[in-house]
Protein backbone atom coordinates (compact mmCIF):
# COMPACT_ATOMS: atom_id res chain seq x y z
CA UNK A 1 0.00 0.00 0.00
CA UNK A 2 1.13 3.37 -0.94
CA UNK A 3 2.38 5.57 2.05
CA UNK A 4 2.03 9.28 1.08
CA UNK A 5 3.25 12.83 2.01
CA UNK A 6 1.59 16.04 1.33
CA UNK A 7 2.83 16.93 -1.99
CA UNK A 8 2.20 13.45 -2.94
CA UNK A 9 -1.04 13.71 -1.79
CA UNK A 10 -1.78 16.84 -3.95
CA UNK A 11 0.18 15.92 -7.19
CA UNK A 12 -2.16 12.70 -7.62
CA UNK A 13 -5.58 14.89 -6.32
CA UNK A 14 -4.63 17.30 -8.79
CA UNK A 15 -4.16 14.64 -11.48
CA UNK A 16 -7.16 12.80 -11.12
CA UNK A 17 -8.62 16.37 -11.39
CA UNK A 18 -6.94 17.58 -13.97
CA UNK A 19 -6.38 14.95 -16.18
CA UNK A 20 -8.57 12.32 -15.63
CA UNK A 21 -11.26 14.80 -14.82
CA UNK A 22 -13.00 13.53 -11.82
CA UNK A 23 -14.23 17.14 -10.48
CA UNK A 24 -12.43 18.42 -7.14
CA UNK A 25 -16.36 18.45 -5.72
CA UNK A 26 -16.71 14.82 -5.94
CA UNK A 27 -13.88 13.84 -4.39
CA UNK A 28 -15.34 15.72 -1.18
CA UNK A 29 -18.19 14.37 -1.70
CA UNK A 30 -16.83 11.10 -1.60
CA UNK A 31 -14.35 11.92 1.39
CA UNK A 32 -17.27 13.45 3.36
CA UNK A 33 -19.29 10.16 2.62
CA UNK A 34 -16.51 7.94 3.53
CA UNK A 35 -16.33 9.80 6.68
CA UNK A 36 -19.77 9.90 7.73
CA UNK A 37 -20.18 6.28 6.91
CA UNK A 38 -17.46 5.78 9.30
CA UNK A 39 -19.15 7.97 11.90
CA UNK A 40 -22.45 5.88 11.53
CA UNK A 41 -21.12 2.58 11.43
CA UNK A 42 -19.67 3.43 15.13
CA UNK A 43 -22.73 5.49 16.00
CA UNK A 44 -26.03 4.29 13.92
CA UNK A 45 -28.28 6.31 15.49
CA UNK A 46 -28.77 10.08 14.98
CA UNK A 47 -27.05 11.53 17.33
CA UNK A 48 -25.38 15.13 18.08
CA UNK A 49 -21.99 16.26 16.25
CA UNK A 50 -19.80 19.26 16.58
CA UNK A 51 -18.03 19.86 12.84
CA UNK A 52 -14.77 21.90 13.38
CA UNK A 53 -14.09 23.52 9.83
CA UNK A 54 -11.08 25.47 8.72
CA UNK A 55 -10.25 27.10 5.75
CA UNK A 56 -9.06 24.74 3.04
CA UNK A 57 -10.15 21.49 1.74
CA UNK A 58 -10.12 19.47 5.21
CA UNK A 59 -12.92 22.09 6.05
CA UNK A 60 -15.00 21.41 2.70
CA UNK A 61 -15.15 17.71 3.53
CA UNK A 62 -16.41 18.86 7.32
CA UNK A 63 -19.55 20.70 5.46
CA UNK A 64 -20.27 17.62 3.52
CA UNK A 65 -20.29 15.81 6.61
CA UNK A 66 -22.12 18.14 8.33
CA UNK A 67 -24.84 18.04 5.27
CA UNK A 68 -24.86 14.21 5.49
CA UNK A 69 -25.10 13.64 8.96
CA UNK A 70 -27.82 16.02 9.81
CA UNK A 71 -29.42 14.63 6.58
CA UNK A 72 -29.71 11.18 8.97
CA UNK A 73 -31.36 13.26 11.04
CA UNK A 74 -27.94 14.25 13.70
CA UNK A 75 -28.21 17.56 15.44
CA UNK A 76 -25.10 19.57 13.81
CA UNK A 77 -23.45 22.28 14.85
CA UNK A 78 -20.92 23.45 12.38
CA UNK A 79 -17.98 25.84 13.94
CA UNK A 80 -16.09 27.78 11.18
CA UNK A 81 -12.45 28.78 11.01
CA UNK A 82 -10.99 30.33 8.26
CA UNK A 83 -12.19 33.07 6.12
CA UNK A 84 -14.95 32.39 2.98
CA UNK A 85 -13.19 34.64 0.50
CA UNK A 86 -9.87 31.92 0.64
CA UNK A 87 -12.23 29.08 0.18
CA UNK A 88 -11.35 26.67 -2.44
CA UNK A 89 -14.17 26.44 -5.38
CA UNK A 90 -15.29 22.93 -3.73
CA UNK A 91 -15.25 23.86 -0.06
CA UNK A 92 -17.02 27.32 -0.53
CA UNK A 93 -19.54 25.37 -3.42
CA UNK A 94 -20.30 23.07 -0.03
CA UNK A 95 -20.23 26.12 2.78
CA UNK A 96 -22.90 27.45 0.33
CA UNK A 97 -24.66 24.15 0.35
CA UNK A 98 -24.93 24.41 4.26
CA UNK A 99 -26.05 27.64 4.17
CA UNK A 100 -28.92 27.20 2.14
CA UNK A 101 -30.16 23.83 4.34
CA UNK A 102 -29.48 26.92 7.19
CA UNK A 103 -27.28 24.30 9.26
CA UNK A 104 -26.29 25.92 12.75
CA UNK A 105 -23.37 27.48 11.38
CA UNK A 106 -21.12 29.72 13.78
CA UNK A 107 -17.59 31.21 13.24
CA UNK A 108 -14.77 30.68 15.69
CA UNK A 109 -13.51 33.32 17.54
CA UNK A 110 -11.42 33.20 20.60
CA UNK A 111 -14.21 34.70 22.82
CA UNK A 112 -16.91 32.69 21.85
CA UNK A 113 -15.26 29.39 23.20
CA UNK A 114 -17.11 29.62 26.36
CA UNK A 115 -20.16 29.13 23.72
CA UNK A 116 -18.66 26.27 21.68
CA UNK A 117 -17.45 24.20 25.14
CA UNK A 118 -21.16 23.03 26.71
CA UNK A 119 -21.62 21.76 22.93
CA UNK A 120 -18.24 20.04 22.88
CA UNK A 121 -19.46 17.96 26.49
CA UNK A 122 -22.63 16.94 25.11
CA UNK A 123 -21.48 15.52 21.53
CA UNK A 124 -21.68 12.60 20.60
CA UNK A 125 -18.62 12.96 18.27
CA UNK A 126 -16.57 15.70 17.70
CA UNK A 127 -15.46 16.20 13.91
CA UNK A 128 -12.09 17.89 13.47
CA UNK A 129 -12.42 19.24 9.73
CA UNK A 130 -9.75 22.45 10.59
CA UNK A 131 -5.98 21.03 8.55
CA UNK A 132 -5.06 18.32 6.92
CA UNK A 133 -2.30 18.10 4.48
CA UNK A 134 -1.78 21.58 3.94
CA UNK A 135 -0.99 22.39 7.26
CA UNK A 136 2.58 24.50 7.44
CA UNK A 137 4.02 25.68 10.53
CA UNK A 138 2.84 26.93 13.70
CA UNK A 139 -1.03 27.15 13.88
CA UNK A 140 -1.89 30.39 13.50
CA UNK A 141 -5.02 31.96 15.89
CA UNK A 142 -7.37 31.00 16.47
CA UNK A 143 -6.58 27.29 15.89
CA UNK A 144 -4.64 26.73 18.94
CA UNK A 145 -7.24 28.20 21.25
CA UNK A 146 -9.95 26.06 19.84
CA UNK A 147 -7.73 22.94 19.54
CA UNK A 148 -7.19 23.34 23.35
CA UNK A 149 -10.86 23.76 23.86
CA UNK A 150 -11.24 20.72 22.11
CA UNK A 151 -8.95 18.48 24.06
CA UNK A 152 -10.23 19.56 27.23
CA UNK A 153 -13.77 19.60 26.84
CA UNK A 154 -14.78 17.12 24.37
CA UNK A 155 -16.75 14.06 26.44
CA UNK A 156 -17.43 11.95 23.27
CA UNK A 157 -14.88 10.46 20.70
CA UNK A 158 -13.10 13.03 18.63
CA UNK A 159 -12.98 12.07 14.53
CA UNK A 160 -10.02 13.10 12.89
CA UNK A 161 -10.32 14.02 9.04
CA UNK A 162 -7.32 12.96 6.79
CA UNK A 163 -4.62 13.73 9.99
CA UNK A 164 -5.36 14.99 13.43
CA UNK A 165 -5.51 18.79 13.01
CA UNK A 166 -1.83 20.47 14.01
CA UNK A 167 0.06 17.58 13.20
CA UNK A 168 2.57 17.97 10.14
CA UNK A 169 1.68 15.44 7.67
CA UNK A 170 5.24 14.37 6.63
CA UNK A 171 7.22 14.08 9.26
CA UNK A 172 4.49 13.96 12.27
CA UNK A 173 5.71 16.62 14.29
CA UNK A 174 3.42 19.03 16.19
CA UNK A 175 4.88 22.88 16.64
CA UNK A 176 2.03 24.26 18.92
CA UNK A 177 -0.89 21.85 19.90
CA UNK A 178 -2.60 19.15 17.85
CA UNK A 179 -6.23 17.61 17.94
CA UNK A 180 -6.36 14.07 20.13
CA UNK A 181 -8.18 11.89 18.05
CA UNK A 182 -10.14 8.78 18.63
CA UNK A 183 -10.18 7.81 14.85
CA UNK A 184 -8.38 9.44 12.43
CA UNK A 185 -9.86 8.99 8.83
CA UNK A 186 -7.44 9.31 6.24
CA UNK A 187 -8.62 9.96 2.89
CA UNK A 188 -7.03 7.53 0.15
CA UNK A 189 -4.13 6.24 1.24
CA UNK A 190 -1.93 6.42 4.51
CA UNK A 191 0.32 9.78 5.48
CA UNK A 192 3.77 9.92 7.34
CA UNK A 193 2.67 11.16 10.07
CA UNK A 194 0.14 8.45 11.42
CA UNK A 195 3.49 6.86 12.03
CA UNK A 196 5.87 9.15 13.31
CA UNK A 197 5.84 10.19 16.55
CA UNK A 198 4.67 12.50 18.03
CA UNK A 199 2.00 12.99 15.48
CA UNK A 200 1.14 9.28 15.35
CA UNK A 201 0.38 9.29 19.17
CA UNK A 202 -2.68 11.49 18.08
CA UNK A 203 -4.39 9.51 15.60
CA UNK A 204 -5.92 6.75 17.23
CA UNK A 205 -7.87 3.97 15.21
CA UNK A 206 -6.67 4.90 11.57
CA UNK A 207 -9.21 3.85 9.01
CA UNK A 208 -8.08 4.44 5.46
CA UNK A 209 -11.16 5.42 3.14
CA UNK A 210 -11.46 5.25 -0.60
CA UNK A 211 -12.77 8.62 -2.10
CA UNK A 212 -12.86 7.34 -5.93
CA UNK A 213 -9.40 7.54 -7.38
CA UNK A 214 -9.40 4.61 -9.61
CA UNK A 215 -6.69 2.68 -8.55
CA UNK A 216 -4.53 2.48 -11.68
CA UNK A 217 -4.11 6.12 -11.29
CA UNK A 218 -2.78 6.01 -7.84
CA UNK A 219 -0.61 3.09 -8.71
CA UNK A 220 0.68 5.16 -12.08
CA UNK A 221 1.39 8.27 -9.96
CA UNK A 222 2.95 6.02 -7.31
CA UNK A 223 4.68 6.98 -4.13
CA UNK A 224 8.28 6.81 -2.91
CA UNK A 225 7.44 4.85 0.57
CA UNK A 226 5.02 2.24 0.68
CA UNK A 227 3.40 0.03 3.96
CA UNK A 228 5.14 -3.35 4.42
CA UNK A 229 3.05 -6.18 4.16
CA UNK A 230 2.77 -9.68 2.58
CA UNK A 231 2.27 -7.86 -0.68
CA UNK A 232 5.05 -6.86 -1.19
CA UNK A 233 7.35 -9.98 -0.96
CA UNK A 234 4.78 -13.10 -0.58
CA UNK A 235 6.11 -14.61 -3.92
CA UNK A 236 9.23 -15.26 -2.61
CA UNK A 237 7.61 -17.66 0.28
CA UNK A 238 7.26 -20.50 -2.06
CA UNK A 239 6.12 -23.91 -0.34
CA UNK A 240 9.08 -26.57 1.15
CA UNK A 241 9.43 -28.48 -1.77
CA UNK A 242 9.16 -32.28 -0.95
CA UNK A 243 12.40 -33.11 -2.96
CA UNK A 244 14.59 -29.93 -0.77
CA UNK A 245 17.15 -31.21 1.81
CA UNK A 246 18.82 -28.99 4.14
CA UNK A 247 21.39 -27.63 2.23
CA UNK A 248 18.65 -26.29 -0.24
CA UNK A 249 17.29 -24.36 2.25
CA UNK A 250 20.71 -22.03 3.40
CA UNK A 251 22.95 -22.22 5.94
CA UNK A 252 23.33 -19.56 8.07
CA UNK A 253 26.55 -18.62 10.34
CA UNK A 254 25.61 -16.22 13.76
CA UNK A 255 28.88 -14.98 15.41
CA UNK A 256 28.19 -13.32 18.75
CA UNK A 257 27.86 -14.95 22.21
CA UNK A 258 30.27 -13.35 24.37
CA UNK A 259 30.79 -15.03 27.69
CA UNK A 260 27.35 -14.04 29.22
CA UNK A 261 25.31 -13.22 26.33
CA UNK A 262 25.15 -17.12 24.30
CA UNK A 263 21.33 -16.81 25.29
CA UNK A 264 21.33 -14.09 22.31
CA UNK A 265 23.07 -15.89 19.89
CA UNK A 266 21.22 -19.37 20.72
CA UNK A 267 17.82 -17.05 20.33
CA UNK A 268 19.44 -16.00 16.72
CA UNK A 269 20.02 -19.75 15.75
CA UNK A 270 16.63 -20.80 16.73
CA UNK A 271 14.52 -18.19 15.21
CA UNK A 272 16.63 -18.75 11.93
CA UNK A 273 15.27 -22.29 12.15
CA UNK A 274 11.86 -21.34 12.56
CA UNK A 275 11.86 -19.19 9.57
CA UNK A 276 12.71 -22.00 7.57
CA UNK A 277 16.37 -22.00 7.18
CA UNK A 278 18.12 -25.49 6.57
CA UNK A 279 21.54 -25.49 8.74
CA UNK A 280 22.77 -22.96 11.44
CA UNK A 281 26.13 -22.50 12.65
CA UNK A 282 27.34 -20.68 15.84
CA UNK A 283 30.18 -19.14 16.36
CA UNK A 284 31.32 -17.81 19.44
CA UNK A 285 34.27 -17.41 21.08
CA UNK A 286 36.27 -20.63 22.07
CA UNK A 287 35.64 -21.04 25.79
CA UNK A 288 32.00 -20.79 25.49
CA UNK A 289 31.11 -24.13 23.53
CA UNK A 290 30.39 -26.27 26.88
CA UNK A 291 28.06 -24.00 28.12
CA UNK A 292 26.49 -23.40 24.89
CA UNK A 293 26.81 -27.23 24.00
CA UNK A 294 24.14 -28.89 25.87
CA UNK A 295 21.47 -25.85 25.69
CA UNK A 296 21.14 -25.96 21.84
CA UNK A 297 20.30 -30.00 20.02
CA UNK A 298 19.85 -28.58 16.44
CA UNK A 299 22.85 -25.93 15.77
CA UNK A 300 26.44 -26.73 14.48
CA UNK A 301 29.28 -25.08 16.77
CA UNK A 302 32.17 -23.47 16.23
CA UNK A 303 34.89 -21.98 18.74
CA UNK A 304 36.12 -18.70 17.46
CA UNK A 305 39.95 -17.60 18.44
CA UNK A 306 39.14 -15.23 22.00
CA UNK A 307 41.27 -13.20 23.96
CA UNK A 308 41.64 -13.65 28.00
CA UNK A 309 38.62 -12.52 28.95
CA UNK A 310 37.00 -14.71 27.12
CA UNK A 311 35.60 -12.43 23.88
CA UNK A 312 36.27 -12.22 20.39
CA UNK A 313 39.14 -10.39 18.69
CA UNK A 314 42.60 -11.88 18.37
CA UNK A 315 41.58 -12.64 15.03
CA UNK A 316 39.31 -14.85 12.88
CA UNK A 317 39.91 -18.48 12.42
CA UNK A 318 42.99 -19.53 10.18
CA UNK A 319 40.75 -21.86 8.31
CA UNK A 320 37.92 -19.05 7.81
CA UNK A 321 38.56 -19.12 3.74
CA UNK A 322 37.74 -22.43 3.48
CA UNK A 323 34.87 -23.12 5.76
CA UNK A 324 32.93 -19.59 4.86
CA UNK A 325 32.75 -21.29 1.55
CA UNK A 326 29.67 -23.17 3.57
CA UNK A 327 27.78 -20.68 4.29
CA UNK A 328 25.28 -18.96 2.24
CA UNK A 329 24.63 -15.62 4.43
CA UNK A 330 26.31 -14.73 8.04
CA UNK A 331 24.20 -12.74 11.05
CA UNK A 332 26.92 -10.94 12.99
CA UNK A 333 26.18 -9.30 16.63
CA UNK A 334 23.87 -11.24 18.79
CA UNK A 335 25.24 -11.04 21.90
CA UNK A 336 28.67 -10.20 20.62
CA UNK A 337 30.34 -8.35 23.17
CA UNK A 338 33.07 -6.43 23.29
CA UNK A 339 36.11 -7.52 20.31
CA UNK A 340 39.46 -6.87 20.99
CA UNK A 341 40.99 -5.99 17.91
CA UNK A 342 37.09 -4.96 16.71
CA UNK A 343 37.84 -2.65 13.60
CA UNK A 344 40.40 -5.12 11.86
CA UNK A 345 38.55 -8.40 13.01
CA UNK A 346 35.04 -6.68 11.38
CA UNK A 347 37.52 -5.05 8.23
CA UNK A 348 37.92 -8.83 7.69
CA UNK A 349 34.78 -10.35 7.95
CA UNK A 350 32.81 -8.00 5.67
CA UNK A 351 35.43 -7.83 2.79
CA UNK A 352 33.64 -11.85 1.92
CA UNK A 353 30.92 -11.93 -0.23
CA UNK A 354 27.98 -13.31 1.69
CA UNK A 355 25.07 -11.48 2.27
CA UNK A 356 25.10 -10.12 5.85
CA UNK A 357 22.68 -8.86 8.77
CA UNK A 358 24.73 -6.52 11.23
CA UNK A 359 22.81 -6.04 14.70
CA UNK A 360 23.59 -5.12 18.24
CA UNK A 361 27.57 -5.10 18.98
CA UNK A 362 28.19 -5.72 15.05
CA UNK A 363 26.51 -2.49 14.76
CA UNK A 364 28.99 -0.74 17.52
CA UNK A 365 31.92 -2.06 15.42
CA UNK A 366 30.87 -0.78 12.07
CA UNK A 367 30.58 2.68 13.55
CA UNK A 368 34.47 2.46 14.30
CA UNK A 369 34.79 3.05 10.20
CA UNK A 370 31.50 2.90 8.31
CA UNK A 371 33.13 3.21 5.00
CA UNK A 372 33.88 -0.31 5.44
CA UNK A 373 30.13 -0.69 3.79
CA UNK A 374 31.51 1.19 0.61
CA UNK A 375 33.91 -1.59 -0.29
CA UNK A 376 31.23 -4.67 -0.29
CA UNK A 377 29.39 -5.72 -3.64
CA UNK A 378 27.38 -8.30 -1.06
CA UNK A 379 23.99 -7.71 0.23
CA UNK A 380 24.12 -5.81 3.69
CA UNK A 381 21.07 -5.29 6.34
CA UNK A 382 21.72 -2.92 9.53
CA UNK A 383 19.04 -3.23 12.20
CA UNK A 384 19.89 -0.33 14.22
CA UNK A 385 17.60 0.34 17.35
CA UNK A 386 17.77 4.53 17.12
CA UNK A 387 20.81 3.79 19.86
CA UNK A 388 22.70 2.10 17.64
CA UNK A 389 21.20 4.16 14.74
CA UNK A 390 23.40 7.49 16.98
CA UNK A 391 26.20 6.35 17.63
CA UNK A 392 26.76 5.62 13.77
CA UNK A 393 25.80 8.70 13.12
CA UNK A 394 27.61 9.90 15.62
CA UNK A 395 24.13 12.09 16.95
CA UNK A 396 21.28 12.16 19.35
CA UNK A 397 19.06 9.63 19.94
CA UNK A 398 16.24 12.33 19.69
CA UNK A 399 18.03 13.73 16.33
CA UNK A 400 17.37 10.10 15.10
CA UNK A 401 13.71 9.81 16.19
CA UNK A 402 12.54 13.40 14.75
CA UNK A 403 14.14 12.35 11.48
CA UNK A 404 13.51 8.45 11.06
CA UNK A 405 12.76 8.46 7.38
CA UNK A 406 15.39 10.61 6.26
CA UNK A 407 18.02 8.83 8.45
CA UNK A 408 17.13 5.66 6.94
CA UNK A 409 17.11 6.93 3.73
CA UNK A 410 19.93 8.39 3.87
CA UNK A 411 22.32 6.65 5.41
CA UNK A 412 20.84 3.70 3.05
CA UNK A 413 22.05 5.60 0.16
CA UNK A 414 25.05 6.71 1.07
CA UNK A 415 26.55 3.01 1.94
CA UNK A 416 24.41 1.27 -0.78
CA UNK A 417 22.85 -0.62 2.59
CA UNK A 418 19.51 -1.78 3.18
CA UNK A 419 18.47 -0.24 6.91
CA UNK A 420 15.98 -1.54 8.92
CA UNK A 421 15.34 1.31 11.88
CA UNK A 422 13.58 -0.39 14.61
CA UNK A 423 10.90 0.83 16.66
CA UNK A 424 7.23 0.59 17.29
CA UNK A 425 6.70 1.45 13.17
CA UNK A 426 10.19 0.37 12.26
CA UNK A 427 11.27 1.92 8.93
CA UNK A 428 13.21 0.15 5.49
CA UNK A 429 14.89 2.18 3.35
CA UNK A 430 17.39 0.15 0.35
CA UNK A 431 20.14 2.05 -1.57
CA UNK A 432 17.97 2.99 -4.20
CA UNK A 433 15.25 5.37 -2.16
CA UNK A 434 12.74 3.14 -1.60
CA UNK A 435 10.94 3.14 1.97
CA UNK A 436 8.65 1.02 3.90
CA UNK A 437 7.09 1.38 7.03
CA UNK A 438 5.63 -1.08 9.27
CA UNK A 439 2.35 -0.56 9.82
CA UNK A 440 1.13 -2.92 12.95
CA UNK A 441 3.20 -2.40 16.01
CA UNK A 442 3.42 -5.13 18.66
CA UNK A 443 4.83 -3.63 21.99
CA UNK A 444 4.82 -7.23 23.34
CA UNK A 445 8.56 -6.77 21.03
CA UNK A 446 9.49 -4.00 23.73
CA UNK A 447 11.63 -6.38 25.57
CA UNK A 448 15.21 -7.91 25.95
CA UNK A 449 16.10 -10.57 23.01
CA UNK A 450 13.27 -9.35 20.16
CA UNK A 451 16.43 -8.03 18.39
CA UNK A 452 18.13 -11.58 18.52
CA UNK A 453 14.85 -13.25 17.36
CA UNK A 454 14.72 -10.59 14.36
CA UNK A 455 18.09 -10.71 13.28
CA UNK A 456 18.16 -14.60 13.02
CA UNK A 457 14.47 -14.40 11.17
CA UNK A 458 16.76 -11.87 8.62
CA UNK A 459 19.65 -14.06 8.52
CA UNK A 460 17.50 -16.95 7.24
CA UNK A 461 15.73 -15.27 4.64
CA UNK A 462 18.88 -13.67 3.36
CA UNK A 463 20.98 -17.39 3.77
CA UNK A 464 17.42 -18.81 1.74
CA UNK A 465 18.76 -16.37 -1.01
CA UNK A 466 16.22 -13.50 -0.69
CA UNK A 467 17.90 -10.47 -1.60
CA UNK A 468 18.43 -7.43 0.66
CA UNK A 469 15.15 -5.85 0.31
CA UNK A 470 12.70 -8.72 0.47
CA UNK A 471 14.43 -10.58 3.35
CA UNK A 472 14.17 -7.07 5.60
CA UNK A 473 10.69 -6.33 5.03
CA UNK A 474 9.38 -10.33 5.27
CA UNK A 475 11.75 -10.26 8.28
CA UNK A 476 10.38 -7.28 10.08
CA UNK A 477 6.63 -8.58 9.04
CA UNK A 478 7.17 -11.67 10.20
CA UNK A 479 8.83 -10.66 13.59
CA UNK A 480 6.47 -7.99 14.35
CA UNK A 481 3.34 -11.10 13.38
CA UNK A 482 5.20 -13.39 15.80
CA UNK A 483 4.87 -10.55 18.36
CA UNK A 484 1.27 -10.05 17.91
CA UNK A 485 0.02 -13.98 18.09
CA UNK A 486 2.67 -14.48 21.29
CA UNK A 487 0.32 -12.59 22.83
CA UNK A 488 -1.93 -15.06 24.82
CA UNK A 489 -2.97 -13.67 27.80
CA UNK A 490 -1.11 -9.61 28.60
CA UNK A 491 1.24 -8.39 25.94
CA UNK A 492 3.57 -7.45 29.51
CA UNK A 493 4.47 -11.34 29.99
CA UNK A 494 5.24 -12.24 26.06
CA UNK A 495 9.00 -13.74 26.30
CA UNK A 496 11.26 -13.78 22.76
CA UNK A 497 11.32 -17.00 22.67
CA UNK A 498 7.70 -17.27 22.71
CA UNK A 499 8.21 -15.27 19.81
CA UNK A 500 10.24 -17.60 18.57
CA UNK A 501 7.67 -20.26 19.31
CA UNK A 502 4.99 -18.28 16.80
CA UNK A 503 7.56 -17.27 13.96
CA UNK A 504 5.36 -20.71 12.08
CA UNK A 505 1.99 -19.28 12.60
CA UNK A 506 3.23 -16.05 11.57
CA UNK A 507 4.35 -17.97 8.13
CA UNK A 508 0.79 -19.58 7.87
CA UNK A 509 -0.76 -15.67 8.04
CA UNK A 510 0.76 -15.11 4.21
CA UNK A 511 -1.55 -14.98 2.43
N1 LIG B 1 -9.26 17.68 -4.30
C1 LIG B 1 -8.55 17.61 -3.23
O1 LIG B 1 -7.44 18.14 -3.18
C2 LIG B 1 -9.10 16.88 -2.08
C3 LIG B 1 -8.69 17.23 -0.81
N2 LIG B 1 -9.30 16.74 0.26
C4 LIG B 1 -9.08 17.35 1.59
O2 LIG B 1 -8.31 18.49 1.47
C5 LIG B 1 -7.26 18.50 2.41
C6 LIG B 1 -6.13 19.30 1.86
O3 LIG B 1 -6.67 20.54 1.51
P1 LIG B 1 -5.85 21.89 1.48
O4 LIG B 1 -4.67 21.69 0.62
O5 LIG B 1 -6.79 22.96 1.19
O6 LIG B 1 -5.27 21.99 2.93
P2 LIG B 1 -5.92 22.06 4.39
O7 LIG B 1 -7.37 21.99 4.36
O8 LIG B 1 -5.19 21.07 5.19
O9 LIG B 1 -5.44 23.46 4.95
C7 LIG B 1 -5.12 24.56 4.15
C8 LIG B 1 -5.66 25.79 4.83
O10 LIG B 1 -5.12 25.92 6.11
C9 LIG B 1 -4.39 27.13 6.21
N3 LIG B 1 -3.20 26.84 7.00
C10 LIG B 1 -2.11 26.14 6.64
N4 LIG B 1 -1.22 26.08 7.65
C11 LIG B 1 -1.78 26.76 8.67
C12 LIG B 1 -1.33 27.07 9.98
N5 LIG B 1 -0.15 26.64 10.45
N6 LIG B 1 -2.14 27.78 10.79
C13 LIG B 1 -3.32 28.18 10.36
N7 LIG B 1 -3.80 27.95 9.12
C14 LIG B 1 -3.04 27.23 8.28
C15 LIG B 1 -4.09 27.56 4.81
O11 LIG B 1 -3.96 28.94 4.74
C16 LIG B 1 -5.32 27.04 4.08
O12 LIG B 1 -6.40 27.90 4.22
C17 LIG B 1 -6.96 17.07 2.66
O13 LIG B 1 -6.37 16.87 3.91
C18 LIG B 1 -8.35 16.46 2.57
O14 LIG B 1 -9.00 16.53 3.80
C19 LIG B 1 -10.51 15.96 0.10
O15 LIG B 1 -11.56 16.86 0.01
C20 LIG B 1 -10.46 15.10 -1.10
C21 LIG B 1 -10.15 15.87 -2.33
N1 LIG C 1 6.53 -0.87 21.05
C1 LIG C 1 6.96 -1.65 20.06
N2 LIG C 1 6.16 -1.91 19.02
C2 LIG C 1 6.61 -2.67 18.00
N3 LIG C 1 7.83 -3.22 17.94
C3 LIG C 1 8.67 -2.98 18.94
C4 LIG C 1 8.29 -2.18 20.04
N4 LIG C 1 9.35 -2.12 20.88
C5 LIG C 1 10.34 -2.85 20.33
N5 LIG C 1 9.93 -3.37 19.16
C6 LIG C 1 10.73 -4.19 18.25
O1 LIG C 1 11.49 -5.13 19.02
C7 LIG C 1 12.82 -5.21 18.54
C8 LIG C 1 13.79 -4.77 19.65
O2 LIG C 1 15.12 -4.81 19.19
P1 LIG C 1 16.35 -4.35 20.09
O3 LIG C 1 16.07 -3.00 20.65
O4 LIG C 1 17.56 -4.56 19.29
O5 LIG C 1 16.25 -5.39 21.28
P2 LIG C 1 17.33 -6.35 21.95
O6 LIG C 1 18.67 -5.75 21.71
O7 LIG C 1 16.98 -6.37 23.40
O8 LIG C 1 17.14 -7.68 21.34
C9 LIG C 1 12.87 -4.35 17.28
O9 LIG C 1 12.59 -5.13 16.15
C10 LIG C 1 11.75 -3.33 17.52
O10 LIG C 1 11.23 -2.82 16.31
K1 LIG D 1 -8.12 17.26 10.29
Amino acid sequence: MHLYTAQEMRDLDQYTIQEVGIPGVVLMENAGRMVTEEILRRHPHPGRAVILTGGGNNGGDGFVIARLLWGAGWDVSVWITGTQEKMSAETATNYHVCRRLQLPMEHFTSDKGDSLSPLLQQADVVVDALLGTGVKGPLRPPYGALIERVNRDTKGWVLAVDTPSGVETDNGSIETIAIRADVTVSLVGPKWCHYLRPGAEYVGELVIADIGIPKEVARKMGTSARLNGPEEWKEFFLPRSRWSHKGTHGHLLVLGGSKGMLGAVKMSGVAAYRTGVGLVTLGVPESQLTTLGPSITEALLWGWPEDELGQFGNDIPVDWRERSNRFKAMAIGPGLGKVSNGQEWIRQLLQGDHPIVLDADGLNLLALDPSLLKERSAPTILTPHPGEMARLLNTSVQEVERFRPEVAKEWAHTYGVTVVLKGSHTVIATPDGRQWVQPKASPALAKAGSGDVLTGIIGALLARGWTSATAALAGVWLHNSAGELAVTSSSHSVLATDVIQCIGDAIQLID
